[in-house]
């Protein structure tokens, strides 16, 4: 009893009852579970706990279970979406009991603050600006600085989404970000966890994605065997400029590989993890459409990452600068993805003194 309370939280029981009481489905071979059943502080995702054939429907949000920004027939920015949604999320805590998401506001109660980097700890914000160096990171629509990894956050919160004098509390806009599919926060769907890559991204969704008030469906995109956790790209990593640094500012972990890394303009580094003949784990690095960084770019990365990891990670270890675990295991994360991308790169790098 206990182990099925901690494996299933009240909290996505209440979530799924609320579902199906709107005239929703959540398929019964789909169970939204924690990653490690055993551990109460693991994150949840969704899985199939039997096989679902391919295009079946996984599940059906109704239109009225999603907040959603009211369409004024406005093309909104993207800084205008999220802070929108991020107040209208804080109007629905704030009415407590009353609110029409109530059970979607519970579950969402439970999300601790500090998931992403733009609310980590001061110590652990300046231990990732020095891994991040000087790498660029992208905004929805141009370059931002590369402390914005950081620092976005407080920025949105005391400057982009501040009304006259009011500002908005920084959590709203995180879980926002966090969770939030363009212009709607959708219950439910929120669940899944994120992968890109091709052999791990296995739902789809309909065109009703961007229509107002629509329910919302999702399929599996291909056979899905018993036990496999269900995924979808946060990003379209191939059409947007969101990479592996991106995904990290936003959502707070390192995806897994393939990692990709937008590095200036047209240039753009892409590493993938491959088993060779022998069965060995190898990372093949490319450039896209063979435009590479110069080999001097790369040798300054790496050099700078090695001066990180010798100087500051044993320091950290010392707990001198008291980074809490959690932030240091995606720091050290990061630091070795990035470590990976630019040394198995720099092999394909031109040489301009050649
Ligand atoms: C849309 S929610 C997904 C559901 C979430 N795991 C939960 O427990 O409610 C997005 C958040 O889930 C976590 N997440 C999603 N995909 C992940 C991944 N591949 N690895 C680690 N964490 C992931 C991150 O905290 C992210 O900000």
């Amino acid at each position: 009893e206990e182990s099925a309370f901690i494996r299933h939280s009240q909290e996505v029981h209440n979530l799924i009852q609320w579902l199906e009481s709107a005239g929703g489905f959540l398929d019964s071979r789909v169970e939204i579970r924690r990653l490690d059943p055993e551990d109460p502080s693991s994150y949840f995702g969704v899985f199939a706990n039997a096989p679902i054939q391919e295009n079946e429907i996984l599940m059906r949000i109704p239109g009225e279970l999603k907040i959603q920004i009211v369409d004024d027939g406005n093309d909104w920015e993207y800084d205008e979406e999220v802070c929108e949604l991020s107040w209208m999320l804080k109007a629905e805590f704030e009415k407590g009991d009353k609110s029409k998401f109530l059970p979607y506001i519970n579950y969402l109660r439970t999300q601790v603050e500090g998931q992403i980097p733009g609310a980590w700890s001061s110590a652990g914000q300046g231990l990732l600006l020095k891994v991040q160096g000087g790498l660029r990171i992208n905004g929805a629509y141009e370059e931002e600085e590369p402390s914005s990894i950081v620092s976005w956050l407080r920025s949105y919160a005391e400057e982009e989404c501040a009304v006259g004098d009011e500002t908005l509390d920084p959590h709203f806009i995180a879980l926002t970000v966090q969770r939030g599919y363009d212009s709607a926060l959708i219950p439910i769907y929120d669940m899944l966890n994120h992968s890109n890559h091709p052999e791990k991204v296995n739902t789809m969704t309909d065109s009703s994605l961007h229509d107002f008030d629509d329910e919302f469906t999702v399929q599996a995109l291909r056979h899905l065997k018993a036990g496999e956790e269900l995924h979808y790209a946060y990003h379209d990593t191939s059409s947007d400029e969101w990479g592996t640094p991106e995904i990290l500012r936003d959502f707070g972990f390192v995806e897994g590989y393939p990692h990709t890394f937008h590095i200036s303009d047209g240039v753009t580094i892409v590493v993938d993890q491959v088993e060779s003949d022998d069965g060995q784990l190898e990372y093949v690095a490319s450039c896209l459409n063979e435009n590479c960084p110069e080999s001097s770019w790369i040798e300054e990365k790496v050099q700078a990452l090695m001066e990180v990891e010798e100087i500051l990670l044993p320091e950290v270890a010392m707990a001198k600068l008291q980074v809490p675990p959690r932030e240091l295991a995606i720091i050290k994360e990061y630091h070795q993805a990035l470590l990976v991308a630019f040394s198995s790169i720099s092999s394909k790098c031109p040489d301009p003194d050649t």
